[in-house]
Formats: C-alpha cells, structure tokens, sequence
C-alpha cells in the first residue's frame, strides 16, 4: 500500500484476510553460546580429560612483577614497554609480594654476579640494576603466563610446608590477555590465550612433545613439528607447527618450552623439577573451524556462526 492509499482512506475498500489467532509464532531463539566460548569449552574438556586442573585466572590487571620480573624477562626488554604493553594510570603500581626473600632473589637473577649465581644455580643473569619501582608498575597482563608464573610460586610453598615433599602437577588455563598492538583482520588488541603446564622430576624435551602431540591428536592434528625459537622464560623453545587436514597446509598453531632455572629457583621448587609449558590462542582455532576471515566477525551483532 503507497503512502497515499493509507492517507486517503483507500483501504477502507479493501479486503483483508482474516487474523488466524491460531497461528504459530515465530519460533523464539533462546540464546546460544558465543563461538568463542563454545570452543573454549571444547578445549577446557580437552585439558580435563588429560587430567589438567584450571588454575584461576581471573585477574587482568597484574603487576610487572608477576608478567614479566618473576619469569626472567628483563626490564629493558622490549615487550615491556607502551607500545606492546598497556599500562594502568591508576592505581600506577602495586605492592611488589609481602614474600621479601622471593622478591630478593628474583633481584638476584636478574643482577647476576655471586648472588645471582647463587640463588640460579650459576647463571651470569643480565647485569643491570634491577628496579623495584618498575616491577611494581600495573598492566594488563600480556600473557596468562603471569597466572602460570603464580601458580608455580604457589606449589613452591606448598612444597615447603610440606616439608620438602613435591607433588606433581598438571595446570591449565584459558582466559583474556592484552597487547597494545597495531590492529588488523586478523589481530585485536586483546585476545584469549590458552595454556597447559606440566610439573615434576625427571621431565624432557620428550615429555613436551609428547604432552602436546596428545593436546593436538584430540583436535585430529596429529602430524606436527617443532621448531626452535625463543622466549625470555623458556629455555629451549619451541615453536608448534601442525598439518591441517582440513587446509590442507602446516599451520603455526602453537609455542612452548621448558621454564628455565632462572624463573623456577627463585621460586623455591626443588632444584630436579622441570616445568614444561605450551601456549596457543583460543581466537586463531575458532577462525579456522569457523571460516571467519576477520577476526572482528567473532564479535558483534554479526555473530550468525
Ligand atoms: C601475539 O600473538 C600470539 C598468538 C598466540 C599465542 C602465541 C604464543 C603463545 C604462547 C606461549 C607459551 C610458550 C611457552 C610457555 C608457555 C606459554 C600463546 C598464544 C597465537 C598462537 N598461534 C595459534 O594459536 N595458532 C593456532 C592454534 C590452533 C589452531 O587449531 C586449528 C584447528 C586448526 C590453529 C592455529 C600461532 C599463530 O597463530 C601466531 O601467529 C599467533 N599467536
């Protein structure tokens, strides 16, 4: 009916079908999942079927300490500065741990010399003057490597009010990380980085394949290679590649590594306990099973998936 037919009283002569009351209303969608969580789901039952136990990562903003100081990462390095990491203005900083010991011995590693050796089982350490004030700056964090980190520190004491007595552990964890980078089709400012970590004595470069081949198998990657690479807290590291069947093509689908003693002896874990971690992001699997080519199509309105 155009405007006018309405204005003009037209359709006063006009037939109209009777209203059917009887007739059945549009079916109501009653909510679904968010792809991304969907997907997250199916990696949480993945780690939990490997007997994998969720740390708790709930807690965004972290202090440079726990990101970055407590794994051996250097405060010169330079992902720690503003145009990777993101800073909080207010509250700037935050109390390094009530631990003084602790905090004093990742001083050690990373000032090197006697005490450094000391405390890392010989390592030279970077040399510089470590400051406190820098690792009490607030971020938000840039990996859940940081949660890993205090999860590690926690087993530590636990192991020590036992008496000494370590007991293995499986850890994992899937939530949000920040980077203060350039955004594209295919990077956000922020993303979900999943990550397993294994403890105990007598753990190799073998145990870390192996872990990660059965991670990758329960996804039907089960062709992979590894290729050295470097993180400032693993020594050595490992770059996951995989065929993808269904691409038909080797896909980068992950990074790993073993912490080294630098990150761990600080801690207070047994000198013989290895830590064996890998990481991926949760963003990157759910493009590809999902076909997204823009990352920004995960989020929004136009989530028709
Ligand atoms: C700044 O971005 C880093 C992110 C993200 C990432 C990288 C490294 C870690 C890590 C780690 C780590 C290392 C040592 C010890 C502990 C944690 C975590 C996330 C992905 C890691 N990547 C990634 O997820 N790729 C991926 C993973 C799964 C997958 O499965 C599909 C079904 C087929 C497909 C692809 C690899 C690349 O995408 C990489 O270019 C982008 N990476």
């Amino acid at each position: 009916l155009g405007r006018d037919a309405l204005t003009s009283g037209a359709w006063r002569s006009l037939a109209f079908k009777p209203y059917n009351f009887a007739a059945a209303g549009k079916p109501v969608d009653g909510g679904h999942l968010h792809t991304l969580l969907k997907v997250r789901e199916q990696f949480r039952l993945i780690f939990l079927e490997m007997g994998f136990a969720e740390m708790d990562s709930a807690r965004y903003v972290e202090s440079s300490f726990w990101n970055f100081d407590a794994l051996f990462q250097p405060q010169q390095h330079p992902a720690r500065d503003e145009h990777d990491t993101f800073f909080l203005s207010f509250p700037e900083s935050s109390r390094l741990p009530d631990e003084a010991d602790y905090v004093a011995r990742v001083k050690a590693a990373h000032c090197g010399g006697p005490d450094g050796a000391a405390v890392t089982g010989g390592s030279r350490g970077y040399r510089y003057a470590w400051s406190a004030a820098e690792a009490r700056k607030n971020i938000l964090r840039t990996h859940t490597t940081a949660v890993s980190c205090r999860m590690l520190r926690r087993l530590a004491t636990a192991t020590a009010d036992a008496g000494g007595v370590f007991t293995p552990a499986k850890m994992f964890s899937i939530d949000r990380v920040f980077r203060n980078e350039t955004l594209d089709a295919t990077h956000l400012a922020e993303f979900h980085q999943i990550e397993g970590l294994v403890a105990d004595r007598g753990l190799s470069l073998g145990h870390l394949k192996g872990v990660i081949h059965t991670f990758f198998k329960k996804m039907g990657m089960d062709r992979l290679r590894f290729k050295p690479t470097h993180n400032p807290y693993t020594e050595p590291s490992l770059e996951v590649h995989a065929f993808h069947p269904g691409l038909d093509k080797w896909v980068e689908v992950g990074n790993s590594g073993m912490f080294r003693p630098e990150m761990l002896l600080p801690m207070g874990l047994p000198p013989d306990v290895r830590v064996i971690a890998w990481g991926l992001s949760l963003e990157r699997p759910t493009m590809i099973k999902y076909g997204v080519s823009n990352i920004r199509d995960l989020f929004g309105h136009k989530m028709d998936l």
